[in-house]
C-alpha cells in the first residue's frame, strides 16, 4: 500500500456543497489533499491520474470508465429543472438550430447535452465555440451562450432580456427522466493501492452528505455570502438538486450515454461500474 498522500477533487461550484460542507481531509486518518478547481481541470486530474478521488463530470467519467469507478450513491443530479445548466438565446432555439453557440470552457456534461439535445430533440447543427464563462462576451460573438454552475446562476439573476432554456427541464420533458450532472469516482489503481484511504474517503463523503442535506443552514448562509442571493432562493436551489445516485438517476444517465455514443460523442458504450467494500476483499485475496 502507498504511503502518499490521495489527492481528492472537489467541484468549486455551490452545487456540490452540500457533500463538501462536512467533508474535512485534514481530520481523516490517511493523509489526504484536495484541490478545488471547475468540473474542467478535475475531469483532465482524474483522467491523467493527478487526482485520484472525488467529483467530475459524468461525461468525463465516461471516457474514462475503463480507468474509474464510481463510488456509490453520490451525484449531482436533477429531476427537471437544475437552475444553473442554462443556455440563454436571442432566439427560439428552433431559430439558432443553425447559428452559433458559445459554450463555457468549464463543462464537459452539460456541452454534451446540449449537443444531444440540439441535434437529437431540436434537429440541427449549430456551430459550437468553446468559451471562458461571461456573458455579454459570448453573446457578441454567438446566438446563444450556455453557462453552468454559479455563472449561470449569476447571469439568471440579471434580465438581460434573453431566452433562458433550463437543460434539466428540457431533458425531462423531452425524455422523462433526470440527468445527472456530476458524479464521484475513484481512479483504479488507487482503489488497489490505497484501499484503506480510499474506503475511508467513501466514507467521510457519506457521512458528510448525510449531515450537508440534513442541515442546509450554514451552506446557506456561506452561499448567500460569497455568490449573493437571497435565503429563499439557495433553500429552492438546493432542495430541488438530487445527490443520490440510484436506479431512477443512472437510468437517466445511462441514456443520456447511450445518446452521446450514438452521436460518436462517445468512443464507446459505457457499462458503468460501482466501487464497493468487496473490492477491499478481491484486493486482498
Ligand atoms: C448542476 C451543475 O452540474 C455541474 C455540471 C458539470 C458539467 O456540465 O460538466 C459538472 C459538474 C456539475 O457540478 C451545475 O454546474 O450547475
Amino acid at each position: 500500500m502507498s504511503n502518499s498522500a490521495t489527492v481528492i477533487g472537489k467541484i468549486s461550484y455551490t452545487n456540490s456543497w452540500p457533500v463538501f460542507h462536512n467533508f474535512h481531509p485534514s481530520s481523516l486518518k490517511h493523509p489526504a489533499t484536495m484541490v478545488s478547481e471547475v468540473p474542467a481541470v478535475l475531469n483532465r486530474g482524474m483522467s491523467e491520474g493527478s487526482i485520484h478521488v472525488g467529483a467530475l463530470s459524468s461525461f468525463a467519467y465516461a471516457e474514462a470508465s475503463d480507468r474509474l469507478l464510481l463510488l456509490p450513491s453520490l451525484s449531482v443530479s436533477s429531476d427537471g429543472p437544475v437552475r444553473s445548466i442554462l443556455l440563454f438565446s436571442k432566439k427560439p432555439l428552433e431559430e439558432i438550430a443553425d447559428g452559433i453557440i458559445a459554450v463555457t470552457n468549464t463543462s464537459a456534461t452539460s456541452t454534451n447535452l446540449l449537443k444531444i439535445i440540439m441535434q437529437k430533440a431540436i434537429g440541427g447543427h449549430p456551430q459550437y465555440i468553446s468559451a471562458e464563462p461571461d456573458l455579454d462576451a459570448m453573446m457578441e460573438v454567438a446566438d446563444a451562450c450556455l453557462l453552468i454552475g454559479d455563472n449561470a446562476i449569476k447571469a439568471s439573476w440579471q434580465n438581460k432580456g434573453y431566452m433562458v432554456t433550463d437543460l434539466g427541464e428540457f431533458w425531462k420533458k423531452w425524455t422523462g427522466l433526470g440527468m445527472t450532472f456530476a458524479v464521484w469516482a475513484v481512479n483504479r489503481d488507487a482503489a488497489r493501492n490505497q484501499f484503506a484511504a480510499v474506503a475511508e474517503i467513501a466514507e467521510a463523503f457519506a457521512e458528510s452528505k448525510r449531515r450537508g442535506v440534513r442541515d442546509l443552514a450554514p451552506i446557506v448562509s456561506e452561499a448567500m455570502r460569497t455568490v449573493g442571493g437571497t435565503e429563499a432562493y439557495w433553500y429552492g436551489y438546493f432542495r430541488n438538486l438530487c445527490y443520490d445516485f440510484e436506479e431512477r438517476q443512472q437510468e437517466g444517465l445511462n441514456l443520456y450515454f447511450r445518446y452521446a455514443y450514438e452521436m460518436g460523442l462517445l468512443p464507446q458504450e459505457v457499462k458503468m461500474e460501482l466501487w464497493s467494500h468487496n473490492l477491499l476483499t478481491r484486493v486482498k485475496e
